[in-house]
């Protein structure tokens, strides 16, 4: 781990919302305030996939939400493009077993920077801690549209066995997660929800987030 503790990084996942332009049928801009209004406690730029920005572009936009996060004290965190997290001074960054080792970009980022991993088994998830992981993305829980080269779908059984084996990671559930079936990710030992579909395309983002935050508090062991 870094330098922040096990107990205020389970805080920071509880409602973890992640986002790029590509994600939102409105304003991004827009959905990103009514989510943190909404109690997102932690907010994820994730800018890839099918007409992702790129470029300058990306970064103009990337420093548009970092703003805002900044504006009410939200850690900003960036998927995979660990130069443009140094580059804009994030918070932390999230990365994958494809993307660079976490001990290398631990390194990169220094103890103070928030690191998450995505992992699919134990051994990963031990891999993730030994080499200086704050928390681990577990997933996909539920099927998801978003992701098109998402793993197997697996629900709860990875966040399970994790508590099973006494770890005490900060865990976060990804994958499908909506206000209907956060609980049971609660309930598996997740200290947290991640989710994009279920508020970035809401009617109501900010009535969305609000419900789901609320979910994830009554079943939160802190
Ligand atoms: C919180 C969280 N968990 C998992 C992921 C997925 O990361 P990864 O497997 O690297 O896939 P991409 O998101 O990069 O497509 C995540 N982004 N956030
Ligand atoms: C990035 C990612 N990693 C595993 S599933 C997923 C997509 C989650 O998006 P949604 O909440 O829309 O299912
Ligand atoms: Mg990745």
């Amino acid at each position: 781990m870094g330098t922040i503790s096990v107990n205020e990084m389970k805080t920071l996942l509880h409602v973890y919302f992640i986002m790029g332009s590509n994600n939102c049928y409105n304003d991004p801009k827009e959905v990103l305030t009514k989510a943190i209004e909404g109690g997102a406690t932690l907010f994820q730029f994730r800018e890839k996939g099918t007409n992702a920005l790129v470029g300058k572009e990306k970064v103009l936009f990337a420093k548009e939400l970092q703003h805002i996060c900044k504006q009410y004290g939200v850690p900003f965190i960036v998927n995979d493009d660990v130069d443009l997290a140094i580059e804009l001074n994030a918070d932390g960054v999230h990365i994958g077993q494809d993307d660079e080792s976490a001990g290398i970009v631990r390194r990169r980022i220094g103890e103070g920077k928030i690191l998450g991993v995505s992992t699919h088994h134990l051994d990963e998830v031990k891999r993730a801690i030994e080499q200086g992981a704050d928390y681990v993305g577990i997933g996909p829980v539920f099927a998801t549209v978003t992701k098109e080269d998402a793993k197997a779908v697996r629900g709860t059984v990875l966040i399970r066995e994790v508590r099973e084996k006494g770890l005490s990671i900060p865990i976060v559930g990804i994958g499908g997660i909506t206000e209907q079936n956060a609980k049971v990710v609660m309930e598996a030992g997740g200290d947290g929800v991640s989710v994009i579909t279920a508020i970035s395309q809401a009617e109501n983002p900010l009535e969305t987030t609000k419900r789901l935050a609320e979910v994830v508090f009554l079943n939160s062991k802190q």
